[in-house]
């Protein structure tokens, strides 16, 4: 592994998982993910931090502009309760909104669970930086990834980032044309 290979992060945002109140399943169900569907050679990096816009954001922009990730699947903190500012954060710290990563990923929820729909969950960009924010139920991340994954390396190619090959078993990457130089 090398320093040129593709960062992916994965960040959880709990409070009780911050605290060690619970063990975090969510960081592991992440990175098994990736693990699972993109192929070597990548660095996977996982921080916790406590629910609340600053504490994110801070995180986004360190793992964006200090870190470098190419990609950050953030976990948690999409609800509509008091502490959940997960998009708020995203917001804070995007240059553009990607709304059909959204869409899609309560779509395929959805199907699964009727209060989906309070998930807030979505997607942006910052800079070489591709966002994508998911319900914290450790469960949800697989529904969700594999509703829009299809479409994160061609993303990729477009905003600058790392090139990413996914297992075809998995998932088909489709990247319609080279991006424009
Ligand atoms: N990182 C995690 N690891 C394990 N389970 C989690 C994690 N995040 C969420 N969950 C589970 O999914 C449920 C819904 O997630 P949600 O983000 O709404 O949690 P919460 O009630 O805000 O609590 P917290 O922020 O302390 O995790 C939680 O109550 C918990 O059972
Ligand atoms: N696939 C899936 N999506 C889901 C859920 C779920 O269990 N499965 N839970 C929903 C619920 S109950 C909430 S409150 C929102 C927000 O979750 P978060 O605050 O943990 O991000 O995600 C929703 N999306």
């Amino acid at each position: 592994m090398s320093l040129e290979d593709p960062l992916l992060a994965v960040l959880v945002v709990s409070d009780r998982a911050a605290r060690g109140e619970y063990e975090d399943r969510g960081g592991p169900a992440a990175e098994d993910w990736l693990r699972r569907v993109v192929r070597p050679p990548v660095r996977i990096l996982r921080r916790i931090v406590p629910d609340g816009c600053e504490t994110v954001a801070a995180a986004l922009r360190d793992l964006a502009d200090d870190q470098g990730a190419d990609l950050v699947l953030v976990t948690g903190g999409t609800g509509p309760a008091p502490r959940d500012q997960t998009p708020e954060a995203l917001e804070a710290v995007i240059d553009k909104a990607l709304p059909g990563f959204g869409e899609a990923m309560r779509l395929a929820s959805l199907a699964e669970v009727p209060t989906a729909i309070l998930s807030r969950q979505g997607a942006g960009i910052r800079g070489r930086t591709l966002i994508i924010t998911l319900p914290g139920k450790p469960s949800a991340i697989a529904t969700c990834l594999d509703a829009v994954f299809q479409a994160v390396p061609y993303c990729l190619d477009l905003i600058g980032a790392a090139r990413i090959e996914t297992d075809p078993d998995h998932c088909v990457a489709f990247r319609p044309q080279s991006p424009k130089t």
